[in-house]
């Protein structure tokens, strides 16, 4: 892949990393442009379900920089869509510019449009390339699938993706010190709030509730501009939950579901739409989501000395994780 192509598939990356947490039931998705020399001239990424998709937005900044003659290729996280939904077809807008070589990083899991975007553009004169898994464009395409993982695990099985986070401290306890709720350093803390503002759903449990009152929404990070409520699953066996705690967590902006058995847990989120929920519950809820299998991946942070935490990730199957937009744990 020429360097040029791998700079804007990085471009397009980031300006879809920047909505995800906001485009549900959509897929976040991102676009960049580039002249002939390989100068990126405009990048667009999906907002949210009914605005413009990706590619459309690039074209619009180009449009309105005065940039369109110039427009060469096109570089897009995923096949552009084929059909008319709440917007118009993506392969039609590409087709109505100059543009005659387009970049692919997946394509449409969708089964309905999967092959549609790609080969209209192909029939109509464009060169396409699709990243390959394997190889030197291998990292890019993995990058690209971690993006989608959420949305496509959803579409698959109507469930969400589920992303279990958990601090320790240097001994492997998971307990605070007390008259604390959080240990971890404020680089971590950011992290934390930054998956929070990415997911659409938190999961928690009565304990937790019992001993932190926690807040579980977004403090630390900008939120998205006019994203949906965030959902707040609560698990209990008892279905005994405080009062002045739900209300205060609905006075927060969350819509609340209470579970009382957690093999249900995936179809309750699913249902409500939630694509990609996170974990932030005590040992004993996170022994039975182990137990279960219930989970895709787990962010494990350990509290070092003077803010020196350390990020482990495991992945449940495969190596596609969307917690690999998340620049600091590229290496964890
Ligand atoms: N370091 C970290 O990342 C975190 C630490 N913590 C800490 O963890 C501690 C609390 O942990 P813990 O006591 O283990 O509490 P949990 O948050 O794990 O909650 C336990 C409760 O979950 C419910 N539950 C358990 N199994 C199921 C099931 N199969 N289906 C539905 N509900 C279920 C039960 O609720 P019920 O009794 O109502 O039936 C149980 O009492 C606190 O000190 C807190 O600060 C908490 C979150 C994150
Ligand atoms: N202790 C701990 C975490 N714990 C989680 O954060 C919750 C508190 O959230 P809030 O009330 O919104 O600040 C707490 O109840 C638990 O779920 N998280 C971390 O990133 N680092 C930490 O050290």
């Amino acid at each position: 892949m020429p360097p040029a192509i791998a700079r804007a598939f990085r471009a397009a990356v980031d300006e879809a990393a920047r909505h995800v947490g906001a485009t549900a039931p959509n897929p976040p998705v991102g676009c960049a442009i580039l002249d002939s020399e390989g100068t990126i001239l405009a990048t667009g990424g999906h907002h949210r379900a009914g605005t413009p998709h990706a590619e459309v937005q690039a074209i619009n900044q180009c449009r309105e920089r005065g940039l369109l003659a110039r427009a060469h290729t096109a570089v897009v996280t995923l096949e552009p869509c084929n059909h008319t939904g709440r917007t118009g077809p993506c392969s039609l807008a590409l087709l109505a510019t100059p543009i005659r070589s387009v970049w692919i990083g997946v394509r449409d899991p969708n089964p309905h449009v999967e092959g549609g975007g790609a080969d209209t553009l192909r029939q109509r004169g464009c060169d396409v390339h699709v990243l390959q898994p394997t190889g030197p464009q291998g990292p890019m395409q993995t990058l690209c699938r971690s993006l989608l993982a959420p949305f496509t695990h959803f579409m698959r099985t109507g469930q969400p993706w589920i992303t279990v986070k958990q601090a320790l401290d240097a001994h492997g306890s998971m307990v605070p010190p007390a008259g604390r709720t959080t240990f971890t350093s404020a680089a971590s803390l950011d992290l934390a709030h930054r998956l929070r503002r990415a997911t659409d759903a938190v999961i928690t449990a009565t304990g937790t509730i019992r001993a932190d009152q926690p807040g579980l929404d977004v403090r630390r990070v900008p939120d998205h501009p006019g994203r949906a409520p965030r959902i707040l699953a609560i698990c209990t066996r008892t279905g005994e939950v405080d009062e002045a705690y739900l209300t205060a967590a609905h006075n927060r902006g969350f819509e609340i579901r209470v579970c009382t058995d957690i093999t249900a847990l995936p179809d309750m989120l699913g249902q409500a739409g939630v694509t990609w929920a996170m974990v932030e519950a005590g040992p004993k809820l996170l022994a039975e989501i182990e137990a279960r299998g219930l989970w895709h991946d787990w962010l494990s942070i350990t509290a070092g000395p003077d803010g020196t935490d350390q990020y482990a990730v495991r992945v449940r199957a495969g190596d596609v994780t969307p917690l690999r937009l998340f620049p600091e744990l590229d290496a964890a």
